[in-house]
């Protein structure tokens, strides 16, 4: 589809002044932590996504996991529905087992990620939150769709939208996200234009119970969850009621392995609360990545998700000598 391809050719001077100002921008960028396996700095397009929001280009998925990834899914879902308002289907796994740890590896090796920073205000009371892992999203809510300059344009006219239509810079989903895209939705039914990404490098990364019920998502949102590499318990509990259902004080729990994915809809996320919590010690901290499919409505859903996920966070990047996230850095090359 247009909306979500990544266009290929050489970014116009014109972008520079709606993207980051000139001087910032790097001709050649170099990482800090760079390491020889992830060169990704080459300009050949069939090779990498280019975009002019990303910090650098991200490499296409290696033919032999992508030959395997479209044999998804491998197995038959589990539909789990038998609680009040609980709407699942459990894929364990989706992603074949012969590409799960290589896919797991890449995606950690050459995706950017954000540790991010914001406020929430309680009446007059300010707190500063810093998300207890590391997140990165890419996509675009369904009133807008990348056009040939690679600016948001109206999904229905093409025409451009104005300077202000979005506090934020939306980026497309790369090729090596937009092919699990693509099998999601097949496999599901379900159409999706955002993708959200979460690190958790050890067991103390986590996500606090919450739903995802946001107005911006529409009534009854299906929402595509995958995990790669460790192993962790993913809690489910219904929203306290009236009745005070059992399933409020016992939660259900999924210990979502490599290549799981576990499809939430019709009422779960307006009826249930979910949360990966901490973990002492063990497979933990091998690091685990998540990834979310979601469908936002409106262009508020694109402004939240990355202010949330992107935001003015620093930027961090894996490094395989030191085996962690470490702050990336541009050098200027001219
Ligand atoms: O990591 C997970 O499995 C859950 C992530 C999640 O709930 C979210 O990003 O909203
Ligand atoms: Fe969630």
């Amino acid at each position: 589809m247009e909306s979500r391809s990544i266009r290929m050719s050489k970014r116009p001077r014109t972008l520079d002044a709606f993207f980051t100002p000139p001087a910032k921008r790097a001709r050649h960028e170099k990482t800090a932590n760079s390491e020889a396996t992830t060169d990704t700095s080459g300009s050949d397009p069939t090779k990498a996504s280019h975009h002019a929001t990303y910090p650098y280009a991200i490499s296409h998925l290696p033919p032999n996991v992508s030959e395997i990834l479209n044999l998804a899914p491998s197995t038959e879902p589990r539909v789990i529905n038998d609680r009040t308002d609980l709407d699942l289907v459990y894929y364990q796994p989706f992603v074949p087992k012969e590409i799960t740890k290589d896919l797991f590896e890449f995606l950690r090796r050459e995706l950017f990620f954000y540790r991010v920073k914001y406020t929430i205000k309680r009446g007059p009371v300010e707190t500063n939150i810093t998300t207890p892992r590391f997140t990165t999203v890419f996509g675009l809510d369904e009133t807008a769709r990348f056009g040939g300059d690679e600016l948001p344009v109206d999904s229905a006219s093409g025409k451009a939208l104005p300077k202000d239509a979005y506090n934020c810079k939306p980026r497309p989903i790369p090729q090596c996200l937009d092919l699990l895209r693509t099998l999601t939705e097949n496999a599901t039914g379900c159409t999706f234009n955002f993708c959200l990404v979460n690190y958790y490098s050890t067991g103390q990364d986590s996500i606090s119970y919450h739903s995802d019920d946001e107005r911006f998502l529409g009534v009854e949102p299906a929402i595509a969850s995958f995990t790669l590499g460790a192993k962790r318990d993913f809690l489910l509990k219904h929203k306290p009621t009236p009745e005070g259902h059992a399933s409020e004080t016992q939660p259900l729990k999924l210990p979502l392995g490599s290549g799981d994915m576990l499809l939430m809809k019709g009422l779960t996320q307006s009826k249930w609360l979910h949360s990966i919590p901490k973990r002492k010690g063990g497979e933990a901290d091998k690091g685990r990545i998540n990834i979310t499919f979601r469908r936002a409505m409106v262009r508020g859903g694109t402004d939240n998700y990355y202010h949330y996920n992107v935001n003015s966070g620093e930027l961090y990047k894996w490094n395989e000598l030191s085996r962690k996230m470490l702050p990336w850095m541009h050098t200027m090359d001219a």
